[in-house]
């Protein structure tokens, strides 16, 4: 029997137990992903899908056009994510008439076919998952299939790179064993498959580089969102960029990019870091939190006469911008690059994943700005490519993430590293949307003593203009419901996040074979195909995402309406980044989450909360579950849940933040994030 077979009875599906997947899906299942070509997906004949789940879209209609249209209606509490709850604020109790449930989605079948970058061959895969390790990846396949063409020999016949990493390594998957190897694989040394991608360089033409979309409806209710700073004298905010009085070409930029009006974030940190003070910022996903770091670092340097770096063995970066993955740190590199046009301050990114030689290659052109990952930066500094003596300005993006179990012991031999300033002759800078209390702790390392602590709206919150919903759905149906939800949203960008890298080549392929043009980003996946993934989301060639934690932070993406947890992530912090991938700067979009009571149960509490503080509704069944925890404490003041007020004891009560928070485990590393 051939393991490519799709008609043998043998097949064990993959993830059937782990995700309680009721037997193997229907039989004209898979084909679609026996080969990355896409045309076999469209040419696959519509199967004529019968809708399989009712009444998705109760309460509010989620993203669902027909379900208003629908006379139908049903009132089924246990799903009632929708509409059925009732706002926690008030205990108003909602009817649900005017919320009807949608039945009878009309499925497109054949109208979305294409699975794009699918691990060639992951697909009809027929191991099971234990198979899958026992064997090698079932990714295997796809190393003949593609090394030819790109040359990159050095890839067949291995495993997937990349991969899991805790603590700090990552776990290469080859060869039907696992590896725990350092990223000093990275650098080429002769421990395994040596990385040949280099990335295609952007397009660097002017209106590429500005490219940018448009604020939302809400940019403007901003203003009105309260910020406290904490720290001894903090200089006051300005209200315009012109009182940032920064210099003509970065103002030019600034408008070429589009931006008229600042963001609160911006308003506080941009002359806080003009007056050379250390800061932690912490302000809601989406906010502009990029540019309240990049423009005042810009303008110091412009100030300070910086001289345009040339090509040297060694290079020597007045400021370095770290962040804990590879599409992130592109990004902050790209925004790098728009604001400093024109000027000659050149930032230079690096990341793992890619050629080291091409690393090298980029930073010895000149760099003035480093943009990298913890374990590619590492490697260039021991290589002594990149001297630290000059730097000026530590910029940690996702900062609670670089200081966590994960990242922390790599920040800290960058900070101690011979060469590197101490923290009183360079400004340190910290920015994320959350602040977990005992990762403010060991911040305090890394900043000065007297560091300024802005916080936008709730520490840790939810961005308001994100509508969540939290629907009750047992692993058993989590499949269907997807179904529904994306047939429901049709062409609209969505991003589903899943918790396992495998799972995700698993709900890829799944949704293709449902006719879903989707794409999926995880660390098992390598560079090339990540990159691609996501210019395939971007474009809207592939309108869903299917993706690991390695997505859920800092990504800016234009027009991603839709943020579906297919399995909630264990913390709540992740929660919050996740669905900050939509309503982003005053844009507004929709997340919802498959809340499995026999996995989730511990995160009712938090949630509701979130939920609550972002003035949602929470379904009455969240409610019981959280109050019925044992330990539940709802006596906390509501805006303090996150224990990411200003942790120090001398700043406490200044600024009438309360530090009364939850002792929240704060996030220990998503399974799925870029050390390199
Ligand atoms: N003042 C502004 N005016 C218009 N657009 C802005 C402004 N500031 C930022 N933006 C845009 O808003 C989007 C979100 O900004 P950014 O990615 O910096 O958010 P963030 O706060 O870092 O989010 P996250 O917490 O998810 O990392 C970007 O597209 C950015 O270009």
């Amino acid at each position: 029997m051939s393991l490519l077979d799709p008609s043998s009875t043998a097949i064990a599906w993959p993830f059937c137990k782990e995700d309680g997947f009721p037997g193997r899906p229907n039989e004209s299942s898979f084909n679609c992903s026996q080969s990355t070509n896409s045309t076999d997906v469209n040419e696959e004949p519509n199967r004529g899908c019968q809708p399989r789940m009712r009444g998705f879209t109760s309460g509010r209609n989620f993203g669902s056009r027909d379900a208003s249209e629908n006379p139908n209606t049903e009132n089924t509490p246990r799903e009632g994510g929708f509409g059925s709850g009732r706002s926690f604020g008030n205990r108003e109790e909602r009817t649900e008439d005017a919320h009807s449930r949608s039945r009878g989605f009309s499925r497109r079948g054949g109208a979305r076919g294409d699975f794009r970058g699918g691990r060639g061959g992951f697909g009809p895969s027929q191991y099971n998952e234990n198979e899958q390790q026992e064997r090698g990846p079932h990714f295997g396949l796809r190393r003949g299939m593609l090394g030819g063409p790109t040359g990159d020999q050095e890839h067949r016949g291995f495993g997937v790179r990349g991969g899991y990493r805790g603590g700090n390594e990552e776990v290469i998957a080859g060869s039907g064993r696992s590896t725990w190897k350092s990223g000093a694989m990275e650098s080429g040394d002769n421990q395994g498959p040596k990385v040949t991608y280099m990335p295609p360089p952007p397009p660097d033409n002017e209106e590429a580089i500005f490219a940018h979309y448009q604020t939302g409806i809400n940019f403007d209710k901003y203003d009105t969102i309260l910020v406290k700073v904490s720290g001894l004298d903090p200089p006051p905010a300005i209200l315009t960029f012109e009182e940032a009085n920064l210099c003509q070409t970065l103002n030019k930029n600034i408008a070429k990019a589009g931006y008229s009006k600042l963001t609160p974030v911006q308003k506080y940190s941009i002359p806080i870091i003009l007056a050379g003070r250390d800061l932690m910022a912490c302000a809601q996903t989406g906010s502009g939190k990029t540019a309240a770091f990049l423009l005042p670092i810009l303008a110091h340097m412009m100030n300070d006469g910086i001289a345009a770096s040339h090509f040297k063995e060694q290079q020597e970066p007045e400021c370095i911008i770290v962040a804990p993955t590879r599409e992130l740190i592109n990004q902050i590199f790209l925004e790098a690059r728009k604001f400093a046009y024109g000027t000659c301050i050149r930032p230079v990114v690096i990341y793992g994943g890619t050629q080291t030689v091409h690393s090298i290659r980029q930073i010895m052109q000149g760099c003035n700005i480093l943009c990298a990952t913890p374990g590619r930066l590492m490697d260039m500094i021991n290589k002594e490519k990149v001297g630290l003596r000059k730097v000026k300005y530590l910029v940690l993006d996702e900062a609670d993430r670089m200081l966590d179990m994960g990242f922390g012991p790599e920040m800290k031999k960058l900070v101690s590293y011979p060469g590197m300033p101490p923290k009183d002759k360079r400004q340190t800078l910290m920015f994320s949307a959350t602040f977990p209390e005992g990762i403010q702790r060991l911040a305090g390392e890394f900043l000065k003593t007297e560091y300024l602590f802005v916080v936008v709206g709730q520490v840790g919150g939810a961005c308001s203009d994100v509508q969540q919903s939290i629907l009750q759905v047992d692993q058993y149906s989590k499949r269907e419901k997807l179904i529904d939800i994306l047939l429901s949203i049709g062409k609209e960008r969505t991003m589903v996040f899943v918790e396992t890298k495998k799972k995700a080549d698993f709900i890829a392929t799944f949704l293709c074979q449902e006719k879903i043009a989707t794409t999926s980003i995880h660390g098992d996946r390598e560079q090339r195909e990540r990159e691609e993934a996501l210019r395939d989301f971007r474009s809207g060639k592939c309108p869903v995402l299917v993706a690991t934690s390695v997505a859920a932070r800092g990504l800016d993406i234009e027009n991603v309406q839709h943020v579906v947890n297919f399995d909630l992530p264990t913390t709540i912090d992740e929660y919050v980044h996740r669905i900050g991938r939509t309503g982003r700067c005053g844009n507004i979009g929709k997340a919802i989450s498959f809340f499995d009571l026999k996995t989730d149960s511990h995160l009712a509490e938090p949630l509701l909360k979130v939920l609550s503080d972002a003035q949602q509704e929470v379904p009455v069944w969240l409610e019981e579950i959280a109050f019925s925890a044992p330990g539940a404490n709802f006596s906390i003041p509501r805006g303090s849940i996150f224990a990411s007020v200003d942790t120090r004891k001398t700043y406490q009560g200044k600024d009438g933040m309360n530090a009364g928070g939850l002792n929240q485990s704060y996030a220990t590393g998503s399974a799925d994030e870029s050390w390199d």
